[in-house]
């Protein structure tokens, strides 16, 4: 078993019938989907909603129920993936392009549990360039607005074309460097107009459970 799957699989264990459980995208939270299936073949009682279509459709084949945002109201636990997360478990996501989405499943839960490899944890996020969702239109002016916070941000590609997020949106994968205020940044690239998101998850997990490759299972709570 890798380390992706180990992390995912523990956080699977905190899910009990009759939950309704958010579904992270990207390769760790593949894992969580996958075995969630499993336990409901096996008789788990669970409604879902999930973060992006991979993930739907990944679900779906595996015949966990899923239901409409107006149908399920707020779900008792998220289980999704990063690409970098903090000691405060402040976290970078985005890699996969679902950041948005993810943003507003995870703030519409009681609970946010991250998983991931050792590779993703960090002293201080960003070496992983953050990705920001911002609309099309304009986006040149976007980006300068993005430049002029210190960054050199460069719209993601999908081969010869821009890469379009399930809502439609291009995603600019901005290279801060050590990031010293993940607020603060935060706050800044929401007061840009063409922003939608931005792939800062600050306050919202409350547990990460991270594989490592000695084959030990990390489960760590904020550092205050
Ligand atoms: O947009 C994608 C998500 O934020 C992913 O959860 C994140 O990129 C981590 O993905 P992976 O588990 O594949 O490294």
């Amino acid at each position: 078993m890798n380390t992706k799957q180990m992390a995912a699989e523990q956080a699977v264990q905190y899910v009990q019938d009759g939950m309704k459980v958010g579904l992270g995208t990207g390769s760790t939270a593949y894992w969580a989907i996958a075995k969630l299936g499993e336990r409901v073949a096996e008789g788990l009682r669970i409604t879902a909603v999930a973060t992006s279509v991979a993930s739907e459709e990944q679900a779906r084949g595996l015949g966990i129920p899923l239901l409409g945002f107006g149908e399920i109201g707020r779900l008792d636990l998220t289980i999704d993936g990063a690409d970098e997360l903090n000691d405060r478990l402040e976290l970078i996501k985005g890699g996969g392009g679902a950041l948005l989405r993810e943003k507003i499943v995870a703030m519409n839960s009681d609970r946010m549990i991250v998983v991931a490899d050792e590779s993703k944890a960090v002293p201080k996020l960003g070496r992983f360039p953050l990705p920001v969702e911002i609309v099309p239109f304009a986006w040149e002016w976007t980006l300068d607005a993005i430049r002029a916070l210190g960054c050199t941000p460069e719209l993601r590609k999908s081969g010869d074309q821009l890469y379009r997020t399930d809502n439609g949106n291009y995603i600019a994968d901005c290279r801060f460097g050590e990031i010293a205020s993940a607020q603060q940044l935060a706050d800044a690239l929401q007061r840009i107009p063409g922003v939608v998101e931005h792939g800062l998850f600050i306050g919202i997990a409350s547990l990460a459970i991270i594989g490592h490759s000695d084959g030990r299972i990390e489960v760590k709570e904020p550092a205050v």
